[in-house]
């Protein structure tokens, strides 16, 4: 064994005892106040650190300023002012009113902690999708261990001094590190874990969960199709395309990861969707509006995707450049499913472009792939996006936009299948990291009347209530 790796096992083992050692006593401990105190000192740190998180994702990914307080900080200010503003309500527990066979029984439903949780982030929201679920975690009572990536080291380093610099480390800490601090994570016996990430590793998450048969949430990838129907409004189309494939230069879950779109408006669309990437980053890589290409590997994974493309028919209609790890927002045409970019997850700035006459081709495509994390569809027709929407399954639905629907606080994130299982965010991320506890207490309940001995008397009442609930 490695001494790296055995100093990755020491360091989760003992950020696991201390936060173990204390579970008893948070959950005896750690109600309202003390929670919404928590996300305070939470909030407070995020303020104090923002110079510092805008200059590490600078220099992590050349993530630009604006980007980052639109995409990293506001939602994750927005989610901790959400859930200080909603817990009471989330901690009360729930009523549920008397069966027939429950009569004389008073039901609640009680949302607990689950314990000691883990959160395991990826490189390409690192701020926002390892703290966005801390809040969650926090809110629901729990304390946590966050695993950042080791793809943006200069932004997790941040996020770990934040932690310390705000939590005590039996309630948060962070530790740094790729595969081996995962895997020396992974081994432990946590309650809950929380993993954002590809679909391939969320499989290897799950498997280490069924050892100690942790609950899981899994917010996974994959290949998000945009409809472009024949009554869109191409301008508010392209426009939308536009910000949600070329933010964080296409590195986004939920970014659309190519186009059908009808064949009747495609050059329309074609024309409006250029107009729309002239305006917002001019030509080639070098648009100051555009982030990087986080590593070398991704950059060549990129353009691999491309030539191979290209090889296999392709024609790139615009952009294509690469330069120093910056690629310019590319559009491709002439797709064949031999192409690496009709199966693979983009992740990047490439956006393949492919016409369609009739939907029911589109959907059946979409239904013949795994689950994606999201579908949009731009059509002012209302009926024919309810169509679309019956005919498919996807983690979440954008109408005439693209990735607003992450923003809202009030809607479940997630995804379905190989695209996720489970939800974050409000008060769905609130109860992904609770266990809803079962509670009925006893009044009056008339069911002993019908235990054993068996007797006719007995067995007429339990006639009885057979002829009425059976
Ligand atoms: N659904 C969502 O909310 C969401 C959000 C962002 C990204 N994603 C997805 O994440 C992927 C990109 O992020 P990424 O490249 O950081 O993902 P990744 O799966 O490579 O890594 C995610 C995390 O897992 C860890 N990890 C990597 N290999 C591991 C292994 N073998 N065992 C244990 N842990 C391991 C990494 O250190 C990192 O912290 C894309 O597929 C994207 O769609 C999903």
């Amino acid at each position: 064994m490695t001494d790296m790796k055995t100093s990755f096992i020491d360091q989760a083992g003992a950020a696991f005892a201390c936060q173990s050692a204390s579970i008893v006593e948070r959950r005896q401990t750690f109600g309202l106040a003390e929670r919404q105190d928590a996300l305070d000192c939470l909030a407070t740190a995020i303020r104090q650190n923002e110079a510092a998180l805008i200059a590490a994702m600078a220099t992590d990914f050349g993530k630009p300023e604006a980007e980052v307080i639109l995409t990293e900080l506001v939602p994750v200010m927005q989610e901790i002012r959400h859930a200080s503003r909603h817990l009471r309500r989330w901690m009360r527990p729930r009523r549920v009113a008397p069966t027939l066979v429950s009569f004389g029984t008073k039901a609640r439903v009680r949302s607990e902690a689950r314990g000691v949780c883990l959160i395991i982030a990826p490189w390409n929201y690192p701020f926002s999708l390892a703290i966005g679920p801390l809040v969650s975690a926090l809110a629901a009572g729990n304390s946590a261990i966050i695993k950042p990536s080791e793809m943006t080291p200069a932004t997790s380093a941040v996020v770990a001094h934040l932690i310390k610099e705000a939590f005590p480390p039996d309630l948060v800490t962070a530790i740094e590190g790729g595969v081996e601090a995962s895997e020396a994570l992974l081994a432990l016996p946590f309650d809950h874990i929380f993993f954002t990430g590809s679909p391939a590793v969320g499989k290897i998450v799950m498997a280490a969960a069924s050892k100690t048969l942790a609950s899981v949430t899994l917010e996974l990838g994959g290949k998000s199709p945009t409809i472009v129907g024949p009554d869109a409004d191409l301008k508010q189309a392209a426009s939308w395309i536009s910000f949600g494939k070329f933010a964080n230069a296409g590195q986004t879950c939920i970014a659309p990861d190519h186009i059908f779109v009808h064949a009747s408006v495609k050059d329309g669309f074609l024309t409006a969707l250029r107009d729309r990437i002239a305006k917002a980053y001019g030509e080639g890589a070098n648009s100051p509006h555009l982030a990087r290409i986080v590593n070398d590997r991704h950059a060549e994974r990129l353009s691999g995707l491309l030539r191979d493309a290209v090889a296999k028919g392709a024609r790139v209609s615009l952009g294509g450049a690469m330069q120093d790890r910056h690629m310019a927002p590319t559009l491709i045409e002439a797709i064949t499913p031999e192409m690496d970019i009709d199966h693979e997850e983009i992740f990047g700035p490439i956006l393949p472009i492919m016409t369609y006459d009739d939907i029911d081709d589109v959907t059946q495509r979409i239904n013949a792939r795994p689950k994606p994390l999201a579908l949009y569809i731009f059509d002012k027709s209302r009926e024919r996006a309810e169509q679309i929407i019956t005919a498919t399954s996807s983690g979440s639905v954008g109408i005439n936009l693209t990735v607003a629907q992450f923003t809202h606080t009030g809607l479940p994130f997630g995804g379905v299948n190989t695209s996720g299982i489970g939800a974050a965010h409000g008060h769905d991320g609130f109860r992904a990291f609770s266990h809803e506890r079962a509670i009925l207490s006893n009044h009056y309940s008339s069911l002993p009347m019908i235990f054993p001995p068996y007797t006719p008397g007995v067995k007429k009442l339990i006639g009885l209530i057979k002829r009425f609930l059976g």
